[in-house]
């Protein structure tokens, strides 16, 4: 068991180094699988357990992997691949573990998936995945448990997502990129992580057109090859380094390639946060009382709805109610009873939550019911009074890397601890 323990009242301050997207790793994970020669090369990788999982069920499928920690560097040789089987004991701990199907298609003629991991935010579909590949050519079987899809290669089509999914847009790339002919996604996804994965693809040989614009064009190819990419800085991790210096009253440095916080920053503007860009380091700091805001989460470019629970904590220290509106998933209020047990006020009705502010919030034991709630709750520890223990922590450190070092590097009081029970 991990716990993260967290005594408030201290400002952060200082420069934060944002780690590499975890959105964006774990499909690259799955796309050097389908390079059937040489050694892939990944940079800025984040020190995640979702990477730790990833690069297990790549093994566990015949690659070999070396993960260098303190380098933050992966290396992936998949030119023996050996088994079609994603284990359900790896795969169930982590989404990314959807991302391995299309290579194992393609080197392999067959995946079979014992399951698919990953935050519980309700219902998390994948007809878009399976009805994708079955136009490819594919042939799927959805066992009650174990799913099974096969095909002795693919051929190019037209796909549509009612949605536009950012796993099953990287998949459909994927398979797409070596597939006999031409394949056409309308409404894809239009994420910074997706096109990150289409300039990695893109290095490998993929012919790909028009990430970003809903429309993405496929040539497919026979082969892709083996190659080095720097993955790009986690928007995610950036937006909730720049909220604890909201919250606390801090001022910190952003360090991290091309950090763009899109909407997310335009949102902390309207409740009072300060940004201010110098070259290459974004500053955020916030000297004033905290306004409310309205959220409604979107897929890019509306707000994250992987930062919803971190905003609701903000939301909670504002002076003034907040209205939050949650789009994508329809079980993602679960932080809600949790912050309450702190003395916050959020009333959830559907997929609406009402946050009256600002309360004052007193550490106790709480419990990280998914990624997102669990680092609202440590945000939520650094602003209150007294100590916050927050259970279940192993779901932090499913996307947030070292969060309890780099932290306390800025000042934080904040432990993680490991226990039997
Ligand atoms: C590993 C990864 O990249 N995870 C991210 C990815 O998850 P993930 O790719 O799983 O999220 P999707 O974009 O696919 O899902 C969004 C919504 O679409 C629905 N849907 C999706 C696929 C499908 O075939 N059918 C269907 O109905 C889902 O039930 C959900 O309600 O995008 C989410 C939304 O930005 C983020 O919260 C996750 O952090
Ligand atoms: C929902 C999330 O992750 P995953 O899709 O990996 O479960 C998340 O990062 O908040």
């Amino acid at each position: 068991m991990v716990r993260y323990r967290v005594r408030g009242g201290n400002a952060l301050r200082g420069t934060a180094f944002i780690q590499g997207a975890k959105n964006a790793v774990l499909p690259m994970i799955g796309a050097a699988l389908l390079a059937a020669k040489g050694r892939t090369v990944l940079r800025n990788v984040p020190i995640i357990e979702d990477v730790r999982r990833a690069v297990e069920l790549a093994e566990s499928v015949g690659a070999y992997v070396e993960l260098h920690e303190s380098e933050r560097t992966l290396v992936i040789d998949a030119s023996r691949l050996t088994s079609a089987v994603l284990p359900a004991e790896i795969a169930r701990r982590f989404r990314g573990s959807v991302l391995f199907t299309p290579a194992l298609l393609h080197r392999l003629g067959e995946a079979i998936v014992e399951g698919v991991g990953g935050c519980n935010l309700g219902s998390r579909n994948l007809d878009f995945h399976y009805l994708g590949y079955k136009r490819l050519g594919a042939v799927v079987d959805e066992g009650e448990t174990v799913i099974h899809v096969k095909a002795s290669g693919l051929t190019g089509a037209t796909l549509y997502l009612d949605t536009p999914s950012h796993t099953g847009t990287e998949n459909l790339i994927m398979a797409a990129s070596l597939a006999k002919g031409t394949t056409v996604i309308e409404n894809a996804a239009l994420e910074p992580e997706v096109l990150d994965v289409i300039d990695l693809l893109t290095k490998m040989g993929a012919r790909i057109r028009g990430g970003g614009t809903g429309f993405i064009t496929v040539e497919g190819v026979d082969e892709l090859h083996a190659v080095e990419h720097t993955v790009m800085p986690d928007r995610l991790d950036a937006g909730v380094f720049a909220m604890a210096s909201a919250i606390t009253g801090g001022d910190l440095n952003l360090v991290g390639t091309g950090l763009d916080l899109g909407v997310v920053r335009y949102k902390l503007e309207q409740m009072g946060v300060e940004f201010a860009p110098q070259g290459a380091v974004l500053s955020v700091r916030c000297e004033r009382t905290l306004r409310p805001i309205n959220i409604i989460t979107d897929t890019y470019p509306g707000f994250a709805t992987d930062l919803q629970s971190p905003i609701m904590t903000v939301a909670a220290l504002a002076d003034g109610t907040s209205y939050i509106h949650e789009r994508i998933f329809d079980g993602r209020f679960a932080l809600a009873g949790e912050l309450n047990k702190m003395g916050a006020n959020v009333e959830v009705d559907g997929n609406r939550a009402v946050v009256r502010g600002r309360t004052p919030l007193t550490g106790t034991q709480v419990t990280a019911h998914d990624l997102r709630s669990g680092i609202a709750l440590v945000l939520a520890g650094l602003a209150a009074e007294g100590e916050t223990v927050i259970e279940s922590g192993y779901l932090i450190d499913r996307g947030h890397a070292h969060l309890a070092a780099r932290m306390r590097a800025l000042g934080a009081d904040i432990t993680r601890e490991i226990s039997e029970h």
